[in-house]
């Protein structure tokens, strides 16, 4: 199975740039989460950052007791090898053919015989669709294959925990489908600890068992997928429903008279509702159940409590009432400070970093929204 991921006060910029700050969560061991976040919010720098290969200036990342920040080269390079990395691109050597650009890995870190490499490639190949492709160029195939390629890649030395950068880019709707079941049918296949970075709403209503967004230097938020897609936050609202109306401009954030001019001509942000909630893919017949949701319902229903109505109501319509551990619609535990029927309280400060904790954004605002 998974490791879980522990990231606590990560900040990062470049020069005078300051990319995040303060990004604090937990990835749940062999759960399938996403990141989400307008262009330019640095997922793609928290991606590196998570395995080494950027460098913040705070913070910490923790696998399996490893700290990814700041722990001793050798040390950071031996944990990268419980990581499987998936690029936008595939990262392919064009001159290699398939088979070599999968089985590179396995030639450059380990003693491997070549007769083992060749099984452990085809049967890589055969999970994501690529057999009979082995000889071919990353230049005579599709965006779609170099994409699954990339992915066979990433999984030859069985990573742990998997890390994918926009799978969807480039592709159209129904290879973006079949990406989003490949992501299901993988971490049932193997149960590890997957993070997917993407802007793609049919991936994020149908893949993630938890989600998070960064926005202004922030994590918004993280936690179980219910709680994102049934957020009256306006940038979430408005990112999840892909509008123009709310706060996220085309390049920047807009500013208050912007948005008041927008208003006064029809295009408000009180008009993003929260798209209808789909049920979660499960992995193609003959496939292993996927051992996430059973960890997952455990771990939720005992957050369950903490959590906004509208996310408490999504994740109880998946739950039986003994799973849930009370009856439906038992009132939410009302904490200092937060109204009786307004958003679910923010985490402790002092759980940060906790899986079955809800709490687990910047949340500056020290409300769920
Ligand atoms: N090595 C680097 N040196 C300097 N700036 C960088 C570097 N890598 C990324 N950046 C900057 O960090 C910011 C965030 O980039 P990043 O690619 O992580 O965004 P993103 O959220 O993944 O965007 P998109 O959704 O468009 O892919 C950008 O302004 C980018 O120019």
């Amino acid at each position: 199975m998974g490791v879980e991921v522990t990231i606590e006060g990560l900040t990062k910029s470049f020069g005078r740039q300051n990319i995040w700050e303060d990004l604090t969560l937990t990835l749940p061991a062999g759960e399938v989460s996403v990141m989400l976040g307008p262009s330019g919010t640095g997922k793609t720098v928290f991606l590196k950052s998570l395995v080494g290969l950027l460098k913040p200036e705070r913070g910490r990342v923790l696998v399996d007791g490893v700290d990814m920040v700041n722990s001793p080269t050798k040390d950071i390079f031996e944990a990268r090898k419980k990581f499987g990395l998936m690029f936008q691109d595939g990262a392919l050597f064009g001159s290699m053919n398939l088979f070599d650009n999968i089985a590179f890995p396995l030639r450059e870190h380990t003693k491997k015989k070549e007769s083992e490499i060749r099984d452990i490639v085809m049967e890589r190949m055969e999970i994501v669709g690529l057999l009979g492709s082995e000889g071919k160029l990353p230049g005579e195939i599709s965006g779609g294959m170099r994409k699954r390629a990339g992915l066979a890649r990433a999984l030859v030395l069985d990573p742990e925990i998997i890390l994918v950068d926009e799978p969807d880019s480039g592709l159209d709707p129904v290879r973006t489908s079949y990406i989003s079941q490949l992501m299901i049918d993988l971490n049932a296949q193997i149960d590890a600890t997957m993070l997917i970075v993407t802007h793609n709403l049919e991936i994020i209503s149908t893949v993630p068992d938890n989600m998070g967004m960064l926005y202004r230097r922030r994590l918004v938020t993280f936690g179980p997928r219910e709680l994102l897609l049934t957020s009256a936050d306006p940038a979430v609202a408005q990112f999840l429903s892909g509008s123009r109306a709310g706060p996220i401009g085309m390049a920047e954030e807009k500013d208050a008279a912007t948005i008041a001019m927008e208003t006064r001509n029809g295009l408000s942000a009180h008009t993003n509702k929260p798209r209808p909630l789909v049920p979660q893919l499960d992995p193609t017949p003959g496939m292993p159940p996927r051992m996430a949701v059973l960890r997952r319902k455990k771990r939720v229903s005992g957050m369950l409590h903490t959590l906004p109505p509208a996310a408490r109501q999504a994740i109880e319509a998946t739950l039986t009432p003994s799973e849930a551990g009370y009856p439906p619609g038992a009132p939410t535990q009302q904490l200092p400070g937060v109204p009786a029927h307004g958003p679910a309280p923010a985490a402790p400060a002092a759980h940060h970093g906790h899986p079955g904790h809800p709490g687990q954004g910047g949340n500056p605002g020290g409300q769920w929204t």
